[in-house]
């Protein structure tokens, strides 16, 4: 587990003009609404990923009180349901400052044999086509799938609607406990608008160098 110092320490190296950065679950739990703070206060953009899903008065509450932290973008689950993703949009809607609200599709560790122990008898992708059609009816920004399924996605989902992509795994990395990967260059090339990645660059015995060679391989296609 990364000490709030080493997170400090890794953030004042990089640039907030070439990154944005996710807090997750595990950082927010441990340094909460603080570490959000002093990290926006850095200039960097901040993604809040801690994947709201609740009834729709509680994640109405949490998506607001996310609002008023000034995060860029933050995320919910889109299993959640229309009234729960509706409620979420009345709260950016009536907040001063508005996130974009992506929804989670399909978690990208989730393969076609995770779906059929739920009893979802449908592929990943028609999964991610149903939860994403969902979402855009809903009124999200966008939504979090893996890369695999994104110009499928494209052709189903208005050109504007956000996809938004983990999973992503350079050439060689391991994929730890990720089942939907795809390497940065690849994501790219599918049409990906922003490239999640977490372990590649903050388990790199050189982070700032490994995410540059990351930055290296995709501006090569675009
Ligand atoms: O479907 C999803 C949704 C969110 N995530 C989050 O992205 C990062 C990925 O980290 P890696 O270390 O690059 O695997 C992680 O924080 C997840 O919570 C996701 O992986 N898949």
């Amino acid at each position: 587990m990364a000490s709030d110092n080493d997170v400090m320490a890794l953030l004042r190296q990089l640039d907030p003009s070439s990154c944005r950065v996710k807090i997750g679950k595990e950082l927010f739990t441990r340094y909460g609404p603080d570490l959000v703070r002093r990290v926006a206060d850095m200039g960097f953009d901040i993604f809040l990923d801690l994947k709201f899903h609740d009834i729709p008065n509680t994640v109405n509450k949490a998506v607001a009180a996310a609002a008023d932290l000034g995060v860029w973008m933050l995320t919910l689950h889109a299993a959640g349901g229309s009234d729960m993703l509706r409620a979420a949009r009345d709260a950016v809607d009536n907040s001063e400052h508005k996130p974009l609200l992506v929804a989670v599709t399909l978690l990208t560790s989730l393969a076609e044999n995770d779906l059929a122990i739920q009893g979802v008898a449908r592929s990943p992708l028609e999964q991610v086509q149903r939860l994403a059609s969902l979402a855009q009816e809903c009124g999200m920004d966008g939504v979090v799938c893996s890369a695999a399924e994104v110009s499928e996605l494209r052709m189903l989902l208005r050109k504007d609607f956000l996809l938004v992509t983990p999973g992503i795994r350079p050439q060689g990395d391991a994929a730890n406990d990720q089942k939907r990967i795809v390497t940065p260059a690849a994501a790219i090339q599918q049409g990906s608008d922003y490239l999640v990645i977490g372990r590649p660059i903050t388990r790199a015995r050189e982070p700032i160098e490994k995410l540059a060679l990351i930055q290296q391989e995709i501006s090569g296609v675009q």
